[in-house]
């Protein structure tokens, strides 16, 4: 990267801002070595403590980022608006400069939202009801291009020289401490991982609580107060030896390549980290892509089973009827903000490690331009998390469940200064804080729900976490 040069147009855009009050920021995109970015996440050690991480193995495309550079934070009711405010002025305040043009040359936000508005304790105080950072670095992979978006705090004082210095210094020692830490994880390359015990803190008191509960919001469907709840649980453990969150996450990516795999900590403090099936939003030229998924069934040994299973999901009333209430919710929600809706007619089969899903997809065209959290916010929650009739739900599934949500099932994802978008809703996920890890299942419960089926089902969630966390111990 020592041959960084910027052109002239750089000086002129140097001269269009440098007096500018406006200015607060200024981001740089350059092409990058076609590398790993969970690879330079995990060479690029800690740093802040502050860092994001986001792949879709089969969209071919995946972001790194650490450092930041600025935070939004904010709580209660409003946080969408809030954040959706605060980004608008944020953004505005970043100059950008790219000899590239691409949709993801851009200033990024990353982050994500807690699942209810209440303010959040313990090991999720970190992250806040509504956290964002806008990185100082940013590596995008997408197919056979990789750029990195680099941002930095606008001096009014700096000269032109010394604002190209401080890029490409930036650069070349970003790039010299990857390639020391390739050399010293080459010499370690045969060093054998440990391993470690795994300790569960599950109880059969639990199991009979859940199913008890369970079987309460069954009653509650059948005396008319909501059609559909989902109900979550969560699993504690506690780890010996220390539990890497990139290791984690590589694991991850590779087990489950039709999922969103994310990871988020902000300060340094708790990681929280899934590979999730469901996509909440993605937004690019005011297009909108989501999804309804809801609806499961567990995968074959052989072939033949699977396919029976299939079918069986495919007929089965009870599934039909929780994949359509979220089907309904999505359509009644994006109908406000698009005059054009595209959905298939009945559900596709969704097919993941160990588990089979209901699924269609949905598509839209934004009626205005909209910031991104806007639409999140119509969004979330859909009832594939939430609940049908959602008020009515939501108010239940807390006195229900007796778990901290946290930010299991809200937005998670990222958003640019190019009005493009990816949020996913963060199931199948959980929370690390030193040696005290959370994961977090749930299920769809309707009025023929069977509570012992619904605690199998989300055994089965568990898995892809579990197989995850004994990979990652180190
Ligand atoms: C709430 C979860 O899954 C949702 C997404 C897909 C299928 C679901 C179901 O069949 O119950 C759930 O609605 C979870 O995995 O924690």
């Amino acid at each position: 990267m020592e041959s960084l040069v910027l052109s002239d147009r750089f000086s002129d855009f140097y001269h269009a801002f440098h007096q500018d009050d406006q200015t607060a920021y200024v981001t740089l995109g350059v092409p990058f070595e076609n590398i790993d970015p969970l690879a330079v996440l995990e060479l690029n050690g800690d740093s802040d403590g502050t860092r994001f991480y986001w792949e879709r193995p089969e969209y071919e495309m995946a972001l790194a980022a650490g450092n930041k550079v600025a935070v939004l934070r904010n709580s209660g009711s409003g946080r969408f608006r809030n954040i959706s405010r605060q980004s608008d002025s944020l953004l505005q305040t970043v100059r950008y400069f790219s000899e590239i043009n691409h949709s993801m040359a851009g200033a990024h936000l990353a982050g994500g939202f807690s699942f209810f508005d209440q303010s959040m304790s313990g090991s999720w105080s970190s992250l806040g009801n509504a956290s964002f950072f806008l990185p100082e670095w940013l590596l995008v992979r997408d197919g056979q291009f990789s750029m990195i978006n680099i941002t930095r705090p606008w001096n009014k004082k700096d000269s032109l020289e010394e604002i190209q210095n401080w890029f490409l210094d930036w650069i070349n020692q970003f790039v010299s401490r990857l390639s020391n830490n390739i050399e010293r994880s080459r010499i370690l390359r045969y060093s054998v991982t440990p391993g470690g015990d795994i300790m569960p803190v599950e109880s059969e008191a639990e199991r009979i609580r859940w199913i008890h509960n369970v079987t309460k919001a069954r009653q509650h469907i059948s005396e008319g107060h909501y059609r559909k709840i989902v109900i979550a649980r969560d699993l504690k453990l506690r780890t010996k030896n220390k539990v890497s969150s990139t290791k984690l996450v590589h694991f991850l990516r590779k087990e489950y390549p039709s999922c969103y795999t994310f990871m988020y900590q902000l300060n340094g403090d708790a990681t929280f980290l899934g590979s999730t099936p469901e996509k909440l939003l993605s937004l690019h030229s005011q297009y909108i892509k989501t999804e309804a998924l809801a609806g499961s069934i567990p995968r074959g040994n052989t072939a033949t089973q699977d396919a029976i299973l299939e079918k069986k999901l495919q007929e089965s009333s009870k599934n039909r009827e929780e994949h359509a209430y979220v089907l309904d919710a999505i359509k009644d929600k994006l109908s406000m903000l698009s005059d054009s809706l595209e959905y298939a007619p009945e559900p596709v089969i969704k097919k993941y490690a160990n588990v089979q899903h209901l699924c269609t997809p949905v598509a839209a065209s934004l009626r205005n331009n909209m910031n991104p959290v806007d639409i999140i916010e119509q969004l979330h929650p859909t009832p594939a998390v939430g609940g049908y009739p959602e008020l009515d739900a939501m108010q239940k599934i807390q006195e229900l469940e007796q778990i901290e949500r946290g930010w299991y099932a809200g937005p998670v994802g990222w958003f640019n200064s190019n009005r493009r978008a990816e949020f996913s809703v963060a199931i199948r996920s959980g929370l690390i804080r030193r040696n005290h890890v959370q994961f977090f299942s749930g299920c769809g419960i309707v009025e023929d729900s069977n509570p012992e089926a619904e605690w199998e089902e989300t055994r089965i969630k568990f898995i892809p976490m579990q197989k995850a966390l004994e990979y990652a111990l180190e």
